[in-house]
């Protein structure tokens, strides 16, 4: 009876506790699970060898695969042989990978090849790895999105931000516009739909910095260019003494153009007719825009696109093809996961039915990985959320 019940309960704690705890105990039952997972994929795909000698049938061959997490960044290492059995193929032509992908819905990242293994990492559990506001740490150069995924601004400059209505495009990018706030004063914000957003021209961190016309929008795009180009002269002026570098490495901060509903803007101002003041103000608006997006990188001059729906119309190839950290919220129709990710070969699988504020990201060329935003908390009131920021950087 002992045994019996026993065995119930270890049942029960392996079927049911690992997947609602984060501790020792859990991760013992994620390592045995994994490990089933994986010897399962292998004998499924016949992956293995047998002999049989006058005692009946043996396993001549089983591949040696090894695997190990790294709980702090939610990545798991796997090594797989490349030892010159049957089998190899499948291993280094990355169709195991493939497999492991589905099996463990898990997002492979990179795989190194070594002398008789390769050693995949994949990034898994993402809502495990989910941040809440509070454990939001920014530092200069370096925004938070999940644990082990960061949007390195110098780096991976400019970002594009898609999600259709309530998916979690605006809570991911108040999270993302507060962290900023923590990192420099210098903000522009655009919310033509005038939604949330548009209603932080209310709060003193960024009074005189949000802008919700056309007109104002126009405007205000031309006046961050100018800035630019102001600091491009002075740039050039520090270098024609012989140094080199990029803004930091001259202390200078960076600024940020932090746009909302792009594809609305660009709608709106498609519509007014040519020869208005509309149209001359939005056409000088865009290439300063296309400019910005090209340029800004060096100068520390950096673009923030949010959208619902890219498109070729919607978002100009000069400016896409800037953008380097991209995220998309929910599950994106294959044009837009073509437009965002067009060379990767990802199956993209919803995370989950009744949680929002998930989707994917790419930062540069890496893999795209599936990804939970921070999580806001229920009465969340953003004017104090931005306000304690902005104050906590000025304390700083
Ligand atoms: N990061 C998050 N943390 C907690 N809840 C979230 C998060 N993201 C989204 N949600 C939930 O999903 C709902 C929709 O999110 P959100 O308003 O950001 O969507 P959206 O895509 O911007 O849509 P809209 O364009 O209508 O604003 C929120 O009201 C909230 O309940």
């Amino acid at each position: 009876m002992l045994i019996v019940v026993a065995g119930l309960y270890l049942q029960y704690l392996y079927k049911s506790y690992g997947a609602k705890h984060d501790n020792w105990l859990s991760r013992i039952f994620l390592l045995i699970e994994t490990k089933q997972l994986l010897a399962k994929l292998l004998v499924s795909k016949g992956m293995f060898e047998t002999a049989s000698d006058d005692t009946g049938e043996y396993v001549k061959y089983f591949p040696t695969v090894s695997i190990k997490f790294n709980y702090s960044t939610g990545q798991l290492y796997i090594k797989e042989p490349i030892d010159g059995e049957k089998y190899m193929d499948n291993f280094a032509n990355g169709d195991f990978n493939k497999w492991v992908e589905t099996v463990l819905l898990a997002d492979k990242q990179t795989t190194e090849f070594k002398k008789g293994e390769m050693i995949t990492v994949f990034a898994f559990d993402p809502i495990k790895f989910r941040l809440r506001l509070a454990d939001l740490k920014p530092v200069e150069g370096t925004l938070n999105v999940m644990k082990g995924i960061d949007w390195k601004y110098d780096k991976f400059y400019n970002m594009l931000i898609a999600g259709n209505v309530g998916t979690g495009k605006s809570y991911t990018l108040f999270s993302i516009l507060g962290q900023l706030l923590q990192v420099t004063k210098f903000i522009t914000v655009f919310d033509p739909k005038r939604s949330d957003l548009a209603s932080l021209k209310y709060t003193k961190a960024l009074e005189g910095k949000v802008f919700s016309t056309n007109l104002e929008i126009n405007e205000q795009v031309h006046v961050f260019h100018e800035e630019m180009m102001l600091r491009a002269e002075k740039m050039e002026k520090i270098k024609a003494k012989g140094q080199i570098g990029a803004y930091m490495d001259f202390n200078f901060t960076p600024h940020f153009l932090f746009f909302d509903e792009f594809g609305a803007w660009v709608e709106m101002n498609d519509k007014a007719a040519f020869g208005s003041e509309t149209r001359k103000s939005y056409d000088v608006a865009m290439s300063d825009m296309k400019e910005i997006a090209m340029l800004g990188r060096e100068l520390g001059f950096y673009i923030i696109v949010g959208m619902q729906r890219p498109s070729a119309d919607s978002l100009p190839m000069a400016i896409r093809n800037q953008l380097n950290f991209k995220m998309v919220m929910g599950m994106p129709t294959p044009e837009v996961s073509k437009m965002l990710f067009p060379d990767s070969d990802k199956t993209l699988r919803p995370l989950s039915q009744d949680l929002k504020g998930w989707g994917f990201v790419q930062s540069g060329s890496s893999q795209v990985r599936s990804f939970f935003a921070p999580e806001i908390p229920k009465g969340f009131n953003l004017h104090d959320w931005i306000e304690y920021m902005a104050d906590s950087r000025e304390a700083s």
